[in-house]
């Protein structure tokens, strides 16, 4: 019986920029991402949210929009990797490194997709343009997609 763990992930919006961090160790170590990680038994998606986002890269934020959410199966392996993707432009704070991420901000037509997951750029368009999104990607190890499915969710 496959078992669900539950990850949350940030994207900070600023302008035209987009902050994402270098992974420095641990799972994506070397792609840059947004902000998050896993949800502790004792804390609700929205609170691992913002924890892990504070974590990682110092900035504080208190409402968070839901951008969608992704569903990560790996071929050989049980767990199914349930991340809620979270956005925002309302954030207190200034980016700084944490032994986890080294963040930067890219010009959103600068995103360096080539150095982060391979699923990113697929619903990257989605979050861009506000419209929530759902997906299922089957992983052949860390670099291949080998299906998936993407599309608009509903609102509530
Ligand atoms: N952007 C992105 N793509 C992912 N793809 C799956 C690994 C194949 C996972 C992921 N995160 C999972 C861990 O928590 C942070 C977000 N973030």
């Amino acid at each position: 019986m496959a078992k669900i763990k539950l990850y949350t992930l940030a994207l900070i919006r600023n302008d035209g920029n987009i902050l994402l961090g270098m992974k420095k160790r641990g799972f994506g170590v070397g792609r840059w991402n947004g902000f998050g990680g896993k949800v502790h038994s004792d804390e609700t998606i929205l609170e691992a949210a913002k924890r892990e986002l504070l974590e990682e890269s110092g900035l504080t934020v208190n409402e968070f929009q839901e951008a969608g959410i992704l569903k990560f199966e790996f071929l050989g392996e049980p767990e199914i990797m349930e991340v809620h993707v979270f956005t925002t432009n309302k954030y207190e704070g200034t980016p700084t490194e944490s032994e986890e991420m080294q963040p930067k901000w890219f010009p959103i037509s600068e995103v360096p997709f080539n150095d982060m997951w391979p699923d990113d750029i697929l619903w990257f368009p989605f979050l861009l343009k506000g419209q929530k999104f759902s997906g299922y990607f089957k992983f052949k190890g860390h670099s291949e997609i080998l299906d998936y499915t993407l599309e608009p969710a509903c609102s509530d």
